[in-house]
This record gives C-alpha cells, structure tokens and sequence, in this order.
C-alpha cells in the first residue's frame, strides 16, 4: 500500500471493503480453550474476518494478561496480519515524554502497527514521542464509553468548553505544527449524543461500544463527516452467536456499517 499518511491507508481501506467495520481483538483464554489454544483461535479470527474489516483493534490488555507468552501471541498475530488492514494497537499509554519515547519505539518500530490508541491526560509533550512518525496515528481518548466519562471528560469549563474539546486542541495544535502523524479521537458510541457530535472535529475516529455495550448506530446517522472513521465491535464478533462462524457475524456487523 502506498498512501503516506495513516488517514489515506484507513479511508482507501474503507472504501475497497464498503465498510467502517474495525474488528476488535480481545481473545479470552477462559472462553477461546486456554492460552494454549489462543493462537489458533485468533488466526480463525483474523483470516475469517480480514475480508470485511477495514481495520483490526487488538487490545494489549488481553495480551498483557497471559503473560510473556501473551506478548508473543501478539507478536505472532501482528506478523502474520494481511498488509492491507491498518491495525490499531489499544494501548492507551500515558506516561512522561521520556517513557513515552520508548513506547513509541516499541509500537511504531518494533511491531510496526498503523496507530495506537493514547491516553491524553498527561498533556501535549507526553504525546509528542508518537507526532513524528510518517504514515502511523494516534487516537487520543476524548469521550470513551463507559460511564465515567462523565467524570472528566464530559465536564464543562468555565468558558462553556467540555474537557475533551481541550483534548482535541492538541491534535489541531500537531496540525498546525504540521506533525508527519495523524491525530484522530476515541469516541464512545453510548456516549456520542448530539451535544457530544456537535463538538467533535473531522479528524479519524474510532468508534467503540458497539455490540456488547449497547451502543446504537442512529446517533452517528446525517454527519457530514469526510474523515475515516471507524466502529469497533470486539465480543460482538468474538464471543457472541458462537453458532455463527467469525465471517458470518463480521460481514453481518460490516453491513451495518457500510458506506
Ligand atoms: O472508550 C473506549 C475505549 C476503548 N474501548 C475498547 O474497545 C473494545 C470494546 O470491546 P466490545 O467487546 O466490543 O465491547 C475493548 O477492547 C475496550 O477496551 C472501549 O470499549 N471504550
């Protein structure tokens, strides 16, 4: 694939599958057989799914949790992923510009993903290790969709501004400084009300909440949104309707959200 930036490679993808769908990666060993089992299960994921996905969402957590061996079934998988399908690690890493450096080397370098998803609550430097880098993204948390968005994220300043409008000024602030990586937002689908949408910028967003979470679709409907946005559904492929193969619920989900 030849396009530059991160948000040519997802907007051509979405348009060769006619779909938002971003297929989630969150393997279970307690419901996928063990962790012995885990790699077998994600490759019937990934190869029964790439076709309708326009992007894939592994979540470290799941990777985390199993232990060394569970860094190496990420790395496995990230390896053997079809080239044409950007993959968005979910990190949400935090963290002084100094670590950060370093966690940038490990996603944009070593495993080479796409995009990664970051927490923005340490501030503009502590993104700025991830702004450099041609042709990768970053989606920083802006309304996520658990409740607790409500904590922060969905607070008013005193000028009438919520919290993750701040949040999106340090993506506009890597654009005017015409940073090499692209800036989009994580924004919950249960959490995307109209006061919510009415505020969020045109730049790339991933979508989750989908499925599992209860999100509903119509609150995304009549946006004249031109960026390439993304819907993530995790379990909703993974782990439910296990009577349903993974091609059948993915084409059902990408349907749902076709362009
Ligand atoms: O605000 C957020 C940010 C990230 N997530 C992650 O997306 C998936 C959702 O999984 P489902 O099974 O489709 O519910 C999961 O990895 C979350 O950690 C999110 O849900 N909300």
């Amino acid at each position: 694939m030849s396009a530059t930036h991160y948000r040519e490679k997802l907007a051509q993808r979405i348009a060769a599958v006619g779909s938002r769908l971003c297929v989630g990666i969150d393997p279970r060993p307690e419901l996928s057989g063990g962790v012995d089992a885990v790699p077998e299960f994600l490759k019937r994921v990934v190869g029964e799914t790439w076709e309708y996905a326009a992007a894939f969402k592994p979540n470290m957590a799941y990777f985390e949790a199993m232990g060394l061996r569970g860094i190496e079934i990420l790395q496995e998988m990230l390896a053997g992923m079809p080239d044409e399908v950007p993959v968005i690690l979910d990190a949400k890493r935090s963290d002084i510009g100094e670590t950060q450096k370093y966690y940038a080397k490990s996603y944009f370098e070593n495993w080479n993903v796409d995009a990664v998803t970051l927490n923005p609550f340490l501030g503009y430097d502590s993104i700025e290790p991830f702004l450099d880098w041609e042709g990768k993204g970053i989606y920083l948390l802006a309304v996520t969709s658990n409740p607790g968005s409500q904590d922060f994220q969905r607070q008013k300043l005193a000028d009438g501004r919520f919290v993750f409008e701040l949040v999106q000024e340090l993506g506009k602030r890597a654009c005017q400084e015409g940073r090499a990586t692209d800036v989009g937002y994580v924004v919950g689908l249960t959490n995307a009300s109209e006061e919510v949408l009415d505020r969020i910028i045109d730049s790339p967003l991933l979508i989750p909440g989908l499925g599992a979470q209860g999100g509903d679709l119509a609150s995304l409907q009549g946006r004249n949104r031109t960026a390439p946005d993304v819907v993530n559904v995790s379990r909703g492929i993974t782990y439910k309707d296990m009577d349903k193969s993974f091609a059948e619920k993915a084409k059902e989900w990408a349907g749902q959200l076709a362009v």
